[in-house]
């Protein structure tokens, strides 16, 4: 199942910055390993924001919860989700 997901950053201005930048180094890591078994196939960044939108490629919304509160920065996220469907004018 397509998920088309926006995640907006915001991690509080006064959080250490060690921890901000180790957190910001596990989620690329992690963010990375999706994309690369097929689970995340989009990630893009929204001009001038620090957000993003991805879509994910998973079983079910399970799984999709596992994979988006398992996030590093998820506790810094506002994570808006959309699940999608067939278009029926797609062309196969
Ligand atoms: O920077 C972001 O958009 C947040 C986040 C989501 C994946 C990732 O690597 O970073």
């Amino acid at each position: 199942m397509l998920y088309h997901v926006r995640m907006d950053v915001r991690i509080p201005p006064d959080l250490d910055p060690a921890v901000r930048d180790a957190l910001i180094a596990r989620e690329k890591e992690y963010s990375q390993q999706l994309q690369r078994s097929g689970k995340w196939p989009h990630i893009w960044r929204i001009a001038g924001e620090y957000a993003n939108y991805s879509v994910l490629d998973v079983a079910d919304h399970d799984e999709l919860h596992q994979i988006l509160s398992n996030l590093p920065l998820f506790p810094y996220m506002d994570i808006q989700v959309t699940a999608l469907a067939r278009h029926p004018s797609k062309v196969d």
